[in-house]
């Protein structure tokens, strides 16, 4: 489809999962009932909390959460980007920070393992070792719909455009990036890097966030979906709720026209 309407949905997970899915599963009717026909869903959607509990919540893929989500995505026949939640392995250590693709049939189309694991210390900042809980994944994912070609990451991904430009060049069209960014950093580093993401690759962005205090560090918020030439297309507020805009994809390839600078790289010069 060469257009439609896509939506983002901002929430204030915390530690009770019910809770959580109660209010995600609102704001998808809500996205739904406006014509979204893709609904991306935020970081660590299903529970947010402690590390006993991240193991206690962490489900395996499918599981309670996924199959719930996908008799929502059935139901509207939608594309449904469940954000990310802990993924278990039976025998495994550490946990997944993992997120699924659910198709208008309510079944698993494509799922990813964040790659980049947030572990940092900045002063007066966040201080955080996401690989004391969890493993980083291994695997580029572009998902292949009839309504675009998506690629997949997680937040800290964000930082890093090596893999947003090899998802380009497999022929991604849409990144979903679904967060849960520090307030501290995302103040001043979300929206360029996700507006550069898109003008770099000439490419929707779809941004959905937690927003809320969390366990460690206050989320940012302000969900974001940009188009391929880099304009804000829809901001979420500092509240809950969702936003809509329209995904174009013969802007996007005017624009990859226009300016073709993924056919213009050097790869025969770049080496590190
Ligand atoms: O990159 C950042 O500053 C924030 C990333 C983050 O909060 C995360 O990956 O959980």
């Amino acid at each position: 489809m060469k257009q439609f309407i896509a939506a983002a949905v901002q929430v204030d997970s915390g530690n009770d999962k019910k809770e959580n899915l109660r209010k995600v599963e609102q704001f998808i009717d809500e996205a739904a009932g406006r014509g979204a026909k893709l609904i991306g869903l935020p970081e660590l959607v299903n529970f947010i909390g402690d590390p006993a509990g991240q193991f206690a919540n962490a489900e395996l893929i499918p599981g309670p959460t996924i199959e719930r989500l996908g008799k929502k995505a059935r139901q509207h026949q939608v594309w449904l980007h469940c954000g990310s939640i802990g993924e278990i392995i039976p025998g495994e250590k550490k946990l997944y920070n993992t997120t699924v693709l659910l198709s208008p049939q309510g079944e698993i189309a494509a799922q990813y393992r964040k790659m980049h694991l947030y572990d940092v210390q900045v002063t007066n900042g966040p201080s955080a070792m996401e690989s004391d809980t969890k493993k980083p994944g291994n695997q580029i994912v572009v998902a292949d719909t009839d309504l675009a070609q998506i690629g997949l990451s997680i937040c800290y991904d964000l930082r890093f455009p090596e893999i947003y430009r090899i998802m380009a060049l497999q022929g991604a069209e849409i990144f979903l990036i679904p967060a849960s960014f520090t307030l501290f950093t995302g103040k001043d580093h979300w929206e360029p890097l996700l507006r550069a993401r898109a003008i770099e690759n000439q490419s929707y962005v779809i941004a959905p966030a937690q927003i809320g205090v969390k366990p460690k560090f206050p989320a940012y918020g302000k969900s974001l979906m940009v188009d391929p030439w880099g304009n804000v297309i829809a901001k979420s507020s500092d509240k809950e709720g969702v936003i809509t805009a329209e995904i174009d994809l013969d802007l996007l390839y005017r624009i990859r026209q226009e300016i073709p600078c993924l056919k213009n790289r050097r790869p025969d010069c770049y080496h590190e």
